[in-house]
């Protein structure tokens, strides 16, 4: 078993200012359409993380120039698009938007591109991708698999059209073709038919971002995303903190009584973890956004929600794991599709929530949750980083909350355990500031 961590506990009401790494999927998106642009440009405060290092090096093996502006590699990205013309071999590890973003502007290179990821990347949905490909007029071959394993050959050009698909699965799917679709000699029409689309606002984050690049985009319809033909203009991006990891953070405020304040908050933004406003007002906590500081201030027990997380899913762990140390039950639903993500996170979390004490009822499509007394014990993490939060979410208050494989957080985000334990604590040792 991978180590053991002790989630930190506060030992005295917290009141702390955090910054945050930047996001991942403006970060992934950003790079993607900065290596299919007419010219270089610049990715400013990227995240650098497992997810958008594992990009940045997939599309470096095509040929694109992603260059530190700084020499102690933490500075901005300098992104100059290059020939195409070469074989390589990708792993996506287990980012979802690599293994989804990457073969359609495969299909624009020429040379023939293998794709692979850790275990169980090899479960995760992609199949409606590459079948929309092949419609497109991309090659791929997945042994007829629909997952990885698959190899995709590039021609150079991709006729492109319409293509319908079923992304009830996942939004990337939809945000796959879109970002890549501009550069089809017809562009990309696609259309969704089945149950409901998870995730609308990274769609719309995805569709935001091909305007500033001054791609037409036709979303005027339910469930139908047009891309004209035509380039995608070299543009330069800032990336906004990731809110999504901001959860356990403000988290942090929120089960502790405390005060947390995150730094960077944008106005108006495409994150899903914009959300956290809403969500955790309605635990009860105090909620203000001031001069772009976000600041959440715990009640004295957290009140227990009713929610529809379809759009939001990825907030579903660190939301749970609230849950679980509320005064009345909770209701967490419309999120079959996190079943398909880095884990099966429903089944995870009514598995480690249970055997730390928590009164939870597994749905298909969620989570019910009622108040129990919790007690401390391993949590386990299944190579999850928002499984992680969840475990040090409850960490925070019960003692002897074991959190396995901390280090997994560095999916999306650099060195976790220290920025949480600072959070905590103060500082790195432990003892309050
Ligand atoms: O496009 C993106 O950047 C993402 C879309 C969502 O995926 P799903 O639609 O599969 O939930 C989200 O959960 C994931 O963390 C990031
Ligand atoms: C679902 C997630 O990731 P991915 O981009 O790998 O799908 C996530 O970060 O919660």
């Amino acid at each position: 078993m991978s180590e053991l961590w002790p989630a930190p506990r506060p030992l005295e009401r917290v009141d702390r200012v955090v910054s945050l790494p930047g996001s991942k999927s403006l970060t992934n998106r950003a790079l993607v359409l900065a290596a299919i642009a007419d010219g270089p440009s610049v990715v400013r405060r990227p995240l650098r993380s497992r997810d958008t290092l594992l990009m940045a090096a997939a599309l470096r093996s095509l040929g694109t120039r992603v260059d530190d502006t700084a020499a102690d590699g933490a500075g901005d990205w300098a992104v100059t698009p290059g020939a195409w013309d070469r074989d390589a071999d990708i792993d996506c590890g287990l980012a979802g938007t690599v293994m989804r973003f990457v073969p359609p502007v495969v299909g624009l290179a020429t040379g023939t591109v293998a794709f692979d990821g850790d275990p169980h990347m090899r479960l995760r949905p992609v199949g409606q991708v590459l079948a929309a490909l092949g419609a497109l007029g991309v090659h791929v071959d997945d042994g007829g698999r629909g997952a990885l394993p698959f190899s995709v050959r590039g021609t150079g050009s991709v006729p492109g059209g319409t293509v319908t698909i079923d992304a009830s699965a996942s939004s990337q799917f939809v945000s796959a073709l879109l970002l890549a679709g501009a550069r089809y000699e017809h562009g990309v029409d696609v259309r969704h038919v089945g149950k409901p689309v998870p995730s609308l606002p990274h769609i719309e984050m995805t569709v935001q971002m091909l305007r500033e690049h001054g791609v037409e985009v036709d979303d005027s319809d339910a469930n139908r995303w047009a891309v004209a033909p035509g380039p995608v203009k070299a543009v330069d991006h800032d990336i906004e903190p990731d809110l999504s990891n901001a959860a356990p953070f403000l988290a942090l405020g929120a089960a502790t009584g405390g005060s947390v304040t995150v730094t960077g908050w944008p106005d108006s933004t495409t994150q899903p973890g914009d959300e956290l406003r809403a969500i955790l007002a309605l635990m009860g906590c105090e909620v203000t956004l001031v001069d772009g500081d976000l600041t959440v201030r715990g009640p004295e027990r957290l009140t227990g929600v009713d929610l529809d997380l379809h759009d939001v899913g990825e907030l579903t762990p660190a939301v749970a794991a609230l849950c679980a140390l509320a005064k009345s039950p909770s209701h967490l639903r419309g999120v079959a599709h996190i079943r398909g993500h880095e884990t099966d996170r429903i089944t995870a979390l009514a598995t480690e929530l249970g055997r730390l004490g928590a009164d939870v009822t597994e749905r298909e499509d969620g989570l019910d949750i009622r108040p129990a007394a919790l007690h401390g014990g391993t949590f386990h993490t299944y190579a999850d980083h928002r499984m992680a939060h969840a475990g040090v979410i409850l960490g925070l208050a019960v003692d002897g909350v074991l959190v396995e494989d901390i280090a997994t957080t560095s999916k999306t985000f650099p060195d976790f355990a220290t920025a949480w334990t600072v959070a905590v604590h103060g500082r790195t040792d432990g003892t309050p500031s």
